[in-house]
């Protein structure tokens, strides 16, 4: 049988999301990888400006893609930008676009999606199930298509416990929501919103569940793959460690609290935290659209990509690997010393929000208003509040996935195929692995020189001394309006003085005695 990369050569991949996060490392490995694929399909809008063919340009300049410049500086020969806007009728595909794809496509992976949990409900699902409907559509005029992998999430069916990996009844039929929703103004679907999602916590895992439904209802014509990852994080090994270019998730988090930004969150020190590095999310892709084509399952085969059944970290100890390594890594200018700490019991949290958080912007705040600046620290708190509360939802409870079919995809992979499709979260060491995630959003995303961290390190110095004049001037104060309203106070004064005097004056007359 055909080994992975030999499956590849000579194929013609489409790729929806290719300018995304996970898009990018996709493309990047499938070049690197498998060499002789024929040629890349990415299905990419305009945006800012900027046509398909300018913006593939640019990402193809990222850090990401140095590795392969290197070994292969013609990679960019096989990728084909395709202008579309999946939310536009058609895709917005041109006809002759059309015609190609029909004719030359062998596998297809859909990333693109919307992944905001605010999104408005009807740019989600016109986006995340609508463009998918048509997508399967123009899958099916296609003539040699062999595999179709969709992208959909491990919190899909989040409003689940266990999540076996089969495909869950949907919470209402798509077609039906789609057509009620058509008629509807933008405000009313607001106001429905919250009874329509149910127990989803956003529209996000909500439109992903309604799009596995979709992608269901036409595995009888195509051969589907459907990959659920949990938590996508920066890379473990490829194609170098660390490799991250976002805020989503817990990058945000961990950059914030990096900065001593963000002192607390909510969150429970026990829950598994479900991280999977964005490298092993796309190895198990790639090896799923090989076995998608080879051996053609019946039903579309679903892949729950996760970590915590198999190899399973939690929140607490994330957080302090996290604050270890800024401690010997810092992030430049930072605010304050990074110092989070996680709680799950609610006044707790309240209570750190307003002394950790929201009293040091006012008071920074009030320094900026007094050095003629504009006050900015407040409208930050405010968005990071905003982030953290749309993702407590996710750090404070548990899920449980079953990755058999993950464990079922590995044994079906020559050894060779193991070692350069690694998705064999066992053998990832999590203490070293947040250590380069942490240290990937210094370098990749913060775009911070290492050859810094000495000056970060003596702005953290500079931090430290403020905070110990600001609290020995602070327990002065307190000390003074406290003794100027109570004689108990006074007298408790008095007696520490002449008992620190009367210390005083014992050593040094011990000491000229002993001279
Ligand atoms: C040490 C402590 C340890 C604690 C451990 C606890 C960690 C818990 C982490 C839990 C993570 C759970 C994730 C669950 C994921 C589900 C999996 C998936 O399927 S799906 C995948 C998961 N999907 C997601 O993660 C999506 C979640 N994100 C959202 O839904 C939205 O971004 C938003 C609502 C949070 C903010 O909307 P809005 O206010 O409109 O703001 P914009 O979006 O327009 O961004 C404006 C600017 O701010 C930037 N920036 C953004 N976030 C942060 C941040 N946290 N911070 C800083 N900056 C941030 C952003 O880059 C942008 O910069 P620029 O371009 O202007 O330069
Ligand atoms: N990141 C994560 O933690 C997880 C992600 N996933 C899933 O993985 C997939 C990829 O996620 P990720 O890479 O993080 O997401 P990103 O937000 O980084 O990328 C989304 C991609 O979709 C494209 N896209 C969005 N809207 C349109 C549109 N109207 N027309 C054409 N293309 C569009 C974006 O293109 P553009 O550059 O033009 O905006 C971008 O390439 C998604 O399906 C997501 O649900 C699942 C679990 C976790």
């Amino acid at each position: 049988m055909a080994s992975v990369s030999e499956f590849y050569a000579g194929k013609c991949v489409l790729i929806t999301g290719a300018t995304g996060f996970m898009g990018k490392v996709l493309v990047e490995k499938l070049l690197r990888s498998c060499p002789e694929v024929k040629a890349l399909y990415l299905l990419i809008r305009t945006k800012q400006g900027q046509s398909s063919q300018q913006r593939i340009h640019t990402m193809l300049q990222s850090k990401l893609f140095d590795r392969l410049r290197e070994e292969n500086p013609d990679f960019h020969k096989r990728i084909i930008p395709v202008s579309s806007e999946l939310t536009q009728p058609g895709l917005a595909l041109s006809d002759e676009d059309v015609q190609t794809l029909t004719q030359s496509v062998h596998i297809i992976f859909h990333c693109a999606a919307t992944i905001r949990f605010d999104e408005p409900l009807k740019h989600a699902l016109q986006l995340n199930v609508i463009a998918t409907q048509q997508l399967l559509c123009l899958a099916q005029q296609m003539q040699q298509l062999h595999a179709f992998i969709h992208i959909s999430t491990a919190y899909a069916n989040c409003n689940r416990r266990h999540i076996d990996e089969v495909i869950y009844p949907p919470p209402v039929e798509p077609g039906k929501l789609i057509h009620s929703l058509e008629w509807m103004d933008d405000a009313i679907v607001h106001d429905l919103t919250p009874r329509l999602i149910g127990d989803w916590p956003n529209t996000y895992t909500y439109t992903k569940a309604l799009a596995e439904c979709v992608v269901q209802q036409e595995s009888g014509k195509l051969n589907i793959g459907i990959i659920r990852p949990s938590i996508v994080g920066a890379s473990w090994q490829e194609p170098f460690p660390g490799w991250i270019d976002n805020f989503n998730g817990p990058s945000g988090v961990f950059i914030a609290a990096g900065k001593g930004i963000l002192r607390t969150m909510r969150a429970s020190n026990d829950a598994v935290a479900d991280l999977i590095p964005v490298d092993v999310v796309i190895n198990l892709t790639l090896a799923a659209g090989w076995y998608t084509a080879v051996h053609r399952p019946k039903s579309a085969m679903v892949y729950n990509c996760t970590t915590g059944g198999i190899n399973p970290f939690h929140w607490g100890e994330i957080e302090h690997h996290v604050m270890l390594t800024f401690k010997r890594n810092p992030l430049e200018q930072a605010f304050r010393r990074p110092n989070a700490n996680i709680t799950s019991n609610y006044l707790i949290y309240q209570y750190w929000i307003l002394v950790s958080h929201k009293f040091p912007a006012l008071l920074y705040d009030l320094f900026l208003r007094l050095s003629g600046q504009k006050p900015q620290m407040m409208r930050i708190f405010n968005r990071l509040h905003k982030a953290i509360g749309l993702l407590e939802y996710f750090s404070s409870q548990d899920w449980e996935w079953n990755s058999d079919n993950m464990n079922m995809l590995m044994n079906q992979l020559s050894t060779e195929d193991r070692k350069v499709f690694n998705f064999d979260v066992r053998q990832l060491n999590w203490p070293e692995y947040i250590e380069s995630y942490c240290i990937g959003t210094k370098k990749y995303v913060l775009n911070e020189d290492m050859a810094d961290i000495p000056a970060a390190r003596q702005h953290l110095r500079k931090l430290r001394n403020i905070r110990y004049t600001f609290n020995t001037v602070l327990l002065v104060f307190i000390w003074r309006v406290f003794i100027a309203r109570s004689q108990m106070a006074r007298n408790i004064w008095y007696f520490v003085v002449s008992l620190c005097f009367k210390f005083l004056s014992y050593f040094r007359a011990s000491s000229t005695l002993t001279k």
